[in-house]
């Protein structure tokens, strides 16, 4: 569902991605991994059409992200390692929010839903009340709102407890599995990303992370 062919990322004082080719099927969740500045948030935002490769082509099912870019971004979810929500609002209120400006629309028990099914039971309360790890599983639930089915996740487990951390991973499995979603995912929890992921790249110049994930017996393409 997803091809990508000879990627590279220049910014005027850096080679980031130096070129990178890949495919990946539906339903596959895919790690990816790699040091600081290797490269990985580049990489989602080039895959989420939000920031233009340097060179190189990507496609999304026979879609050409240089034509059909507005078509490609409704089918997508995109996590940005900051969490983006109204503190003032509600959980609810943030759902309903979101909803508005969502592609698809949903109910408010189908957005409660999503909610529940992460483990986020607070929806009457104001977001500032909300533990670090609640505000993640919000900004996660609500790139699930329209339903995409490609979701760019970057750490979204990150400052989250173990348990926590669990339920979202359970909670990606199932709509990897049962939905046919396509996840890809970043980490620096190397536990998590074994656990997870069906396939892992790294990228960066570092093997430390490839040699890691060989040796757990991780099936890894590198770059
Ligand atoms: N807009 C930009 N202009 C210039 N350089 C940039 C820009 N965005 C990122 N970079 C540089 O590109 C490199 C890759 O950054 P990126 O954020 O993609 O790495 P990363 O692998 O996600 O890192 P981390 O693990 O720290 O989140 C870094 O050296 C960064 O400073």
């Amino acid at each position: 569902m997803l091809k990508v062919t000879n990627i590279t990322k220049k910014y005027p004082k850096k080679i980031v991605l130096d070129p990178l080719s890949f495919e990946i099927e539906r339903g596959e969740i895919v790690g990816l991994v790699g040091e600081n500045g290797a490269g990985k948030s580049t990489l989602l935002q080039i895959l989420a059409t939000t920031l233009k490769p340097t060179s190189g082509d990507i496609y999304f099912n026979e879609w050409s992200y240089q034509k059909y870019k507005s078509k490609i971004r409704r089918k997508i979810g995109f996590v940005p390692q900051d969490i983006a929500v109204w503190e003032e609002l509600t959980v609810k209120e943030n759902m309903v929010f979101f909803e508005k400006l969502a592609w698809e629309n949903k109910s408010t028990s189908q957005l409660q839903q999503i909610c529940q099914d992460m483990h986020l039971d607070r929806w009457q309360d104001p977001v500032k009340n909300l533990s670090g790890g609640m505000k993640r599983k919000l900004n996660l639930a609500i790139s699930f709102i329209h339903d995409p089915d490609l979701l760019l996740l970057d750490e979204p487990t990150v400052g989250i407890d173990l348990k926590s951390r669990k339920e979202i991973g359970a909670y990606l499995r199932e709509q990897a599995t049962t939905h046919n979603k396509t996840i890809i995912y970043t980490s620096h929890d190397m536990d998590e990303i074994t656990a997870l992921c069906d396939r892992i790249i790294t990228i960066g110049k570092d093997p430390f992370y490839k040699d890691l994930l060989k040796e757990a017996g991780k099936e890894v393409l590198s770059f």
